[in-house]
């Protein structure tokens, strides 16, 4: 069966090793908790098609290691992504504490215009909780990122992450700040969408082979 969708677009998924990284992906994917879930090595990838503001999406997602000794390869799929989950775990300062060096390497490697959701997961550990709502609200606010609390054991708000974050990318294109043309935006158009701009252009004078310039 072909695939159709609107958009494609490049996500990653960052942040400190153990944070919940691989569990987040797996529970968006299968809608279930991945148990005994081991480290990253490198990168892993997963996809879905969503359906976000009457358009169908493609999320093409890149989880990364967060281990420090696979730095110089996870950094290199940074490149041209669209959108990032930016993860900590509620129950460790120190991931919290790292967010800041994680946000410098998004915003420089991937695409300057790249939309990044902080998460906080684990919320389901509320007991064992070091950072608060309310703390890491404020430095979403200061670093101009989105922010929600997550569970990939409960599913709490996993869905919503990838909506969210999708949602205001694709607010973005219809705005123009951003342009799916442009080679490294992490955006693609799909089947539909050329068909639409092919009819179009049809009508116009360029004909449906326009479709190759993308
Ligand atoms: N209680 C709870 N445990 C979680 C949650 N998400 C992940 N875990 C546990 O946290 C540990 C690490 O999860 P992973 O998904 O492997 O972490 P990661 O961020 O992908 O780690 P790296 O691949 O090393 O970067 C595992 O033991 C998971 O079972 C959650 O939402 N709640």
């Amino acid at each position: 069966m072909s695939e159709t969708y609107d958009f494609l677009f490049k996500f990653l998924v960052i942040g400190s090793a153990g944070t919940g990284k691989s569990c987040i992906l797996h529970q968006f994917i299968e809608n279930k908790f991945k148990q005994d879930s081991n480290h990253t090595i490198g990168v892993e990838f997963g996809s879905k098609i969503i359906s976000v503001g009457g358009k169908s999406v493609k999320l093409q997602i890149w989880d990364t290691a967060g281990q420090e000794r696979f730095r110089s390869v996870t950094r290199s799929y940074y490149r041209g992504a669209a959108g990032a989950l930016l993860v900590y775990d509620i129950t460790s300062r120190e991931s919290f504490n790292a967010l800041s060096a994680w946000l410098t390497d998004a915003r420089s490697l991937a695409s300057p215009n790249i939309v990044i959701l902080m998460v906080g997961n684990k919320k389901d550990l509320d007991a064992e909780r070091e950072v608060t709502f309310l703390e890491a609200s404020r430095f979403a606010q200061e670093n101009e990122l989105m922010f929600l609390e997550t569970s990939a054991m409960t599913g709490e708000h996993i869905e919503e992450a990838f909506l969210k974050c999708s949602n205001t990318i694709l607010a973005k294109i219809e705005t123009g700040e951003l342009d799916p043309e442009r080679i490294g935006s992490g955006i693609q158009y799909g089947d539909h969408a050329l068909r639409r701009l092919n009819r179009g252009s049809a009508r116009t004078s360029a004909g449906p082979d326009c479709a190759c310039k993308i």
